[in-house]
């Protein structure tokens, strides 16, 4: 059937660095937009793509010995009595795991032409949910039978999939997701299957059509990856944030000026400059710029602009509108989110901004959005969905919104948050603007992005093809050492870089929260500057060691994802992984919190042999390998003694939250009797001779009961 190509596609390519794609919703064929815009976008900005040139690196500065009398400060970590371990595996069940770490190869197995057709099943699933949820939103049943002619092949075997599947795999996982009232729960992303899971794999019809698609839009439209000028490729080697644009070039009111010129912002970021002009055109946006180059501010000051141009709400009004909704992923993310917004409302004292944050009282929100009702409202998902079902006028306060905004939208979208994201979607006007922002937008996130926002969006790329997402300026290595090692090898490293950096200023990520916990314990013991945030500690604990890590140097923040993704702390000199990220977009986050704002910084993941398969999802990223420091007997001596120190029951919490993190990771949970060895191993690396006892219901549930090694109670 001869195709015609049905998209108008406009690529800019200014003097930015960014890109915009976009597509002309009047176009007679979008059904193909539907199916394929993913692939689309794919090949325009190919954020997959393996890059040949890899900078040469000197040898990492680790391998130097630590030198005598270095400084180390010495404190107690800020450890406050923690609540008692909770149940937190209650929800889990066995199976399930996380999708982004896949490795096709070591995936074949006897079983793997069922898993195949199961996944392709469950794939289509979810794009037939999209499209459900797109139809709720564009009114698209109309349309999808206009669209159907174009493809009745396609349409037809997506009619008899969606009836066959009935989205059970779907409803499966969702069923899975814990339902905490914390909407950030590093334990949450544990027990999902992601979204990845279930796209990762092609499908042979679409490549064909996908190929198709490729060459007609580049013969048709003249794209091919050399549109990216000089000058833009100048700018990315030099890896520059900063523009030459001011902010008072667009038509920004004065009061908002006033306030950004207090804050020291004299020109715009990159990703401002590329996405101001299309917001304040009044279109959706889709915004993809790296870690720590102004995001926030970009989607926050045009938010401002509409809740400013908006008429005044009567104060005799019991509802007020809500104008601006800002979604954020964590807690210490709204939070930041909500200060920068005070910034920028400076001299705009009529309009309030406030957080609902999961881990604080419900009723105490209640009362200040009635007391004091705000204009703009930042919110973490969870608890925002709390107060459209209990709160009583709030969702006619949501009736309000004319901007939504999607921070980090790709973890927003994933399927860890996305039940409530689309009902917080269903509960905002259809007619209203919505930026999605993220340093990472996966090719199969970008599809669930299209629910959000209208057909006509804009996708603003400011990581061109050919170049790297992370920043040149942070160097990235990563150490392969065995399991009992990495205590030492991480109280080594970290000396070392105490006595090299005397503004040291560190973040340690863990797997999980217990794991989290048990690092800054021993860290604490070394005497080792620690505070540490995670899940399980109280929200007022997170904010109080946010600020003071935020204003601080000389410090070591041990944490686990909950401060993966956009927390702005300034001038962090280094970043430590230790254990396999959840993916590598977590990966590109956690790094990314080093190297803001064009300063320098320092990346190491330490893995274990067996994880060092993570390592070919990085391949198109600067990351080299770094030899092993010499760890002196007495260092090791010194750790051991320390471990000893830590109370058991935090051992036992670390062992048990270990291994249902590994079960949850693809790779290593299949095989359950190497899990459990490699456990054992994490066990006797704690100093214990006898791997914990788990409780028989959580070994249930973890899929885990009657495994040899394990200790059943
Ligand atoms: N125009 C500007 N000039 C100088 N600094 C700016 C400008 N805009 C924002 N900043 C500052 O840059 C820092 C990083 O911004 P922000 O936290 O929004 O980054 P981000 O892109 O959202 O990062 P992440 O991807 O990690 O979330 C902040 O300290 C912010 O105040």
């Amino acid at each position: 059937m001869p195709l015609k190509f049905p998209l108008r596609i406009r690529f800019f390519t200014h003097s930015l660095p960014g890109t915009h794609l976009s597509y002309n919703p009047s176009s007679s064929v979008p059904l193909l937009f539907r199916i394929f815009s993913s692939r689309l976008n794919y090949f325009e900005f190919g954020s997959r793509i393996n890059f040949s040139t890899r900078p040469n690196r000197d040898l990492p500065e680790f391998e130097r010995r630590i030198r005598d009398g270095g400084e180390i400060r010495a404190s107690k970590s800020l450890i406050e009595d923690e609540e008692e371990l909770s149940n937190w595996v209650s929800g889990f069940r066995t199976g399930s795991s996380r999708g982004r770490i896949t490795n096709e190869g070591e995936d074949a197995g006897p079983n793997v032409e069922d898993r195949s057709r199961g996944r392709i099943q469950e794939k289509r699933g979810i794009r037939n949910q999209v499209d459900s949820f797109r139809d709720k939103r564009y009114g698209g049943s109309k349309n999808r039978d206009r669209e159907a002619s174009f493809d009745g092949r396609k349409e037809t075997s997506f009619r008899r999939d969606r009836d066959r599947e009935d989205y059970k795999g779907l409803r499966k996982r969702e069923d899975r997701r814990l339902e905490d009232e914390s909407s950030d729960e590093d334990v949450k992303s544990l027990v999902m299957g992601g979204i990845g899971d279930l796209l990762s794999e092609d499908d042979e019809e679409e490549d064909e059509d996908y190929e198709f698609l490729k060459k007609k839009a580049v013969s048709a439209f003249g794209f091919d990856k050399e549109k990216v000028t000089e000058a833009d490729k100048a700018r990315n080697a030099n890896d520059s944030y900063l523009t030459k644009t001011r902010f008072d070039q667009y038509p920004l009111s004065p009061l908002s000026l006033k306030a950004i010129k207090d804050a020291g912002y004299e020109t715009m970021t990159v990703v401002q400059e590329a996405t101001l002009p299309i917001i304040l055109k009044g279109k959706d946006v889709l915004a993809k710029a790296k870690t720590g180059t102004g995001k926030t501010v970009a989607f926050l000051l045009p938010s401002i602009e509409v809740v400013v141009k908006s008429p005044p709400t009567s104060p005799d009004n019991k509802r007020p509108p809500i104008l601006a909704l800002v979604i954020c992923p964590t807690r210490e993310l709204a939070n930041q989110a909500a200060t920068e917004a005070n910034t920028l409302l400076k001299y705009h004292p009529s309009i309030g901004v406030q957080v609902v944050i999961g881990g604080t009282r419900l009723g105490l929100e209640q009362k200040l959005m009635q007391t004091n009702p705000c204009q703009i409202l930042v919110a973490t998902p969870g608890r925002l969905k709390d107060h459209i079902e209990n709160t009583p006028g709030f969702a006619t306060r949501l009736k309000g919104v004319k901007v939504l905004v999607l921070d980090e939208a790709d973890h927003l979208l994933d399927m860890g948050f996305r039940k409530d994201i689309e009902r917080i979607i269903s509960a905002v006007p259809k007619e209203r603007q919505t930026f999605l922002f993220s340093a990472t937008v996966p090719e199969e996130v970008r599809q669930i992005c299209l629910v959000a926002l209208r057909r006509d969006h804009e996708f603003v790329n400011c990581v061109h093809e050919g170049t790297i997402e992370t920043h040149q300026q942070v160097k990235q290595m990563h150490m392969i050492a065995s399991l009992d090692r990495h205590f030492s090898l991480v109280y080594t490293l970290l000396r070392q870089h105490i006595v090299d950096n005397v503004d040291y200023k560190v973040i340690v990520f863990c797997t999980t929260a217990m794991v989290t916990k048990l690092v800054a314990d021993l860290l604490g013991e070394l005497n080792l500057n620690v505070r540490e945030i995670h899940s399980r500690k109280p929200q007022s604990y997170r904010t109080r060691v946010s600020n003071e890590f935020r204003k601080s140097k000389g410090l070591i923040l041990v944490t686990s994802d909950v401060s993966a993704r956009g927390v702005d702390y300034p001038d962090v000199t280094l970043v430590v992984q230790v254990g396999l990220p959840k993916d590598r977009e977590q990966y590109i986050h956690r790094l990314g919190r080093t190297g803001r704002k064009g300063k320098e910084g320092e990346g190491l993941l330490l893995l274990a042999p067996w994880e060092e398969y993570f390592l070919s999802s990085l391949k198109d990223l600067p990351i080299t390998k770094s030899p092993l420091p010499s760890i002196d007997p007495e260092t090791v001596k010194k750790v051991q003694k320390a471990l000893c120190h830590v109370e058991m029951r935090n051992k036992e919490a670390a062992y048990q939250a270990w291994l249902g993190y590994y079960n949850s990771q693809k790779m290593i949970g299949r095989d359950k009797d190497r899990l459990v060895e490699l456990a054992n191993e994490f066990s006797r690396s704690m100093g214990l001779d006898n791997p914990p006892a788990i409780p028989k219901l959580i070994l249930g549930k973890m899929g885990l009961k009657n495994v040899p090694g394990l200790r059943a109670k």
